[in-house]
């Protein structure tokens, strides 16, 4: 394995924008807490493919487990530190669209589709379109600065495009024999310093999650721990979060293993055959790698590899954003609050902007 090279941070934007000007592959990110940033480049703009998950790289798959996973090679590698600031607090930023009727009427749909019994859960989102001036670096600052605790990236390929997140939620890590997985759901609007008041509705949810995860991984774990539910705050939304551990029986399985976790019910539903049939058949536009998940694949040591779900994120062409967003409907989803819980998601990624 080769060492990445330390660079000042200033000199590493700038390798990034030369990188991406000669339209070659590149991800940069920083993992949640910490300060410090990495880049990799790809030295040909190959779009390589993930064939058993035993390459090495950077991971950037589709919520669509049917569609090619794709994995960046670190040909050259950087890291840089960098200060987090305290960023001047942007007010909340309106947007004009004209999906509401669609996406209520969406809702509608699914909660019809639990009531009927077909389903237990299904997450439904949409797409908000948006101008914007600023360049994909300064906003990738932005969140370095903004969403401490997230993963925070930016990722382009030339064959592909530019996505930027803040990722709140860890799909998968693996650390020696140990893999570690988390269930985030349920979602509330942070409200000065107040704790959050759950109903019963996102802990079903939420729980819905866990329980998914658990049946998942047995067949390939020993000696599941979970820890109690807690509420984490992820920018100005709070979230209910279980941590999951477990020991892996054999590194040979992280294939089979991510197949079955991906998509979780955080991002499809239960059961989740039925319910990804049901978004990608009525969600009006197709969401690629948003609910996708991306991240390390045996890159700092052999069968390390640390991976989150593509949440709060945006495509970026030219000068227009597409912010992804949904939520986690149940049969006592109320399809106005369920409206209103996807633009305060949109927050997260227009205060970026
Ligand atoms: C699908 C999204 O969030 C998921 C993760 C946390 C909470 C969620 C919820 O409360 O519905 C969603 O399951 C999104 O942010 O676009």
């Amino acid at each position: 394995m080769h060492s990445p090279r330390k660079i000042e941070f200033e000199s590493l934007i700038k390798k990034v924008e030369n990188h991406k000007n000669d339209k070659l592959p590149l991800v940069m990110y920083c993992l949640p807490g910490d300060t410090v940033i990495r880049a990799l480049f790809q030295k040909d703009d190959v779009l390589h493919h993930i064939k058993d998950f035993k390459e090495r790289g950077f991971v950037f798959a589709p919520f669509d487990n049917s569609l090619q996973t794709i994995v960046l090679k670190s040909n050259t590698s950087y890291i840089s530190d960098f200060e987090v600031s305290n960023q001047i607090e942007s007010g909340k930023k309106e947007v004009v669209t004209n999906d509401e009727a669609f996406h209520l009427e969406l809702v509608k749909k699914g909660i019809q589709e639990i009531r009927s019994g077909k389903l237990k859960k299904v997450v439904l989102s949409r797409q908000v379109q948006v101008e914007t001036e600023k360049n994909e670096l300064s906003i990738f600052k932005s969140a370095l600065h903004k969403y401490p605790t997230a993963l925070r990236y930016l990722w382009y390929h030339p064959k592909v495009g530019t996505w930027i997140g803040a990722s709140p939620e860890q799909l998968l890590k693996v650390e020696g024999n140990q893999i570690h997985t988390t269930s985030l759901a349920g979602t509330l609007p942070v409200i000065d310093n107040n704790n959050p008041e759950w109903s019963q509705k996102e802990f079903i949810e939420q729980q819905m999650v866990t329980d998914f995860l658990k049946v998942e991984i047995a067949e390939f774990v020993n000696d599941i721990k979970t820890t109690k539910v807690s509420s984490v705050k992820a920018g100005k939304l709070w979230h209910l979060k279980t941590n999951i551990t477990a020991d892996l029986k054999s590194f040979d399985q992280l294939k089979p293993l991510l197949k079955r976790i991906h998509p979780s019910p955080a991002v499809c539903g239960v059961p989740k055959d039925l319910a990804k049939k049901f978004i990608l058949e009525y969600e009006s536009y197709r969401r690629n790698y948003y609910t996708g998940f991306l991240g390390e694949l045996n890159l700092t040591q052999e069968h390390s590899t640390s991976l989150y779900v593509n949440l709060r994120c945006m495509s970026l062409d030219a000068n227009q954003a597409t912010i992804f967003i949904g939520g986690g409907i149940t049969e006592a989803s109320n399809p106005e609050m369920e409206w209103q819980e996807t633009n305060n998601k949109c927050q997260t990624m227009l205060s970026l902007l």
